[in-house]
């Protein structure tokens, strides 16, 4: 029996998750679950899946969850201090990193830090602190399994001797495949009129709203090459992109001989994450079984960087090295927010992107503390700048 902490519990990656587990209840027990501001899942969550822990990374939701689950005898806990304590459990065995942001990173460095099995959905972690998790995972013998659907679908490639972090043996590059968004074929003359609903409407995944933006300016795809370059440990210029529409194949390996060894199935996230959760064997999930006679056509293009300017930002990153990644990453994340809540257009998340990256010093990264410090001033800056669009 495995004893998981699932953080963003109450999101997507918590909703698949979770939807695992259920089917496996002599396999898995849920030791905690995090939630950060909808109080009433994570109470119809806690009082289903009965935790040891419930922690609320909100103020303002605390009390509710905590009135809601007293007579419960479930323990409720507030804020990321609390989160990464319980990650530090000596009996969990694996944590589940699905909070959206650079929110999840210090979580993602507590699991890291106690040596645990970190599945790992979010991206931001490793995009901002790439540098300094991977070594420490190495040092204090934490497995990382890649939840991001092409990142382990090329980690299903590698085969089950390849631990991540390893730079892979044989390998010449990687293709990451992207659906293209909702916006691939539509004219760049109409990008200025898209509306956050039409940009939240991915046409494959059913995902949150800041990932599913992300994969309407293809940033996501860029997050994900750079999120590529450190679990892969392989440069930005073997790790191609490949718009492929259908997204039915998930990414592929190009290996040295010609080879080329790809990852099949309906875009359901079921699929990536019990493959995590069991730890390489195969696990039964709730997803479809993949039927390539209706889906008939595989389509592949390349990346448009003229009008998806996003994805080369991320190869640009890659490219300065040091604090780039982490610049790159929170302005983007206040970008999309900003988008989200109609104060710039669809146009401008790049354009911003863009002016932030290429505005500030980059520096070596160095601490935890030292990108905390500049994802808060990033933001900060990147607020300025909405405010003077306006
Ligand atoms: N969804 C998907 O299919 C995929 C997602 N990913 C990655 O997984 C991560 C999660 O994505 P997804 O599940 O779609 O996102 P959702 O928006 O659906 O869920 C986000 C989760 O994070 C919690 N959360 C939000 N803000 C904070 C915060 N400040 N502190 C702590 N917790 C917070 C939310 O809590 P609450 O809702 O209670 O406020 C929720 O549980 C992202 O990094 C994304 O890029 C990667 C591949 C696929
Ligand atoms: C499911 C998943 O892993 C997402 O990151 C997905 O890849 C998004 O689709 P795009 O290819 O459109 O970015
Ligand atoms: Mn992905």
């Amino acid at each position: 029996m495995k004893q998981l902490a699932v953080l963003g519990a109450t999101g997507s990656i918590g909703d698949s998750t979770l939807a695992i587990i259920r089917k496996h209840p002599e396999k898995f027990k849920v030791f905690a679950l995090s939630g950060h501001n909808n109080a009433t899942k994570l109470i119809r969550l806690a009082l289903e899946f009965r935790p040891a822990v419930v922690c609320v990374t909100s103020e303002s939701a605390y009390p509710e969850v905590q009135q809601g689950l007293t007579a419960s005898g479930i323990e409720v806990t507030m804020g990321h201090e609390a989160l990464n304590q319980l990650v530090n459990e000596s009996v969990v065995d694996m944590v589940v990193a699905g909070i959206v942001g650079n929110a999840g990173m210090s979580s993602v460095m507590a699991a890291v830090d106690a040596g645990k099995t970190l599945l790992l959905a979010n991206k931001e972690s490793i995009v901002s602190a790439g540098e300094l998790v991977m070594p420490r995972a190495r040092e204090k013998g934490a497995r990382i399994i890649p939840l991001d659907s092409e990142h382990n679908a090329i980690y299903q490639c590698l085969g089950t001797s390849y631990q991540v972090g390893e730079r892979p043996v044989g390998v010449a590059s990687i293709t990451l495949t992207a659906s293209g968004g909702p916006f691939w074929e539509k004219p760049l003359a109409e990008f200025a009129s898209i509306t956050p609903e039409q940009a939240v409407a991915h046409p494959r995944w059913d995902m949150g709203a800041k990932i599913s933006v992300d994969s309407a300016t293809l940033m996501n795809k860029g997050l994900e090459v750079i999120e590529a370059h450190w679990l892969f440990n392989m440069p930005e210029t073997e790790i191609g992109v490949m718009v492929h529409p259908q997204s039915i194949i998930h990414s592929m390996v190009n290996y040295l001989d010609g080879s080329v060894l790809a990852q099949l199935g309906d875009p359901d996230m079921q699929i990536p994450i019990s493959f995590g959760l069991g730890l390489g064997q195969r696990i039964t999930n709730n997803a479809s079984f993949l039927d390539l006679l209706s889906v008939g056509q595989l389509q592949f293009t390349a990346a448009d960087d003229h009008k998806f300017p996003c994805l080369d930002l991320a190869r640009q990153a890659i490219r300065h090295g040091g604090t780039a990644a982490a610049i790159l990453n929170a302005a983007n994340e206040v970008t999309v927010k900003a988008f989200l809540n109609h104060q710039i257009g669809f146009l401008q998340i790049p354009e911003m992107n863009d002016k932030i990256l290429n505005s500030l010093p980059i520096e070596a990264v160095e601490s935890m503390a030292q990108l905390s410090e500049l994802d808060r001033r990033v933001r900060v800056l990147t607020q300025q700048l909405i405010k003077q669009a306006n």
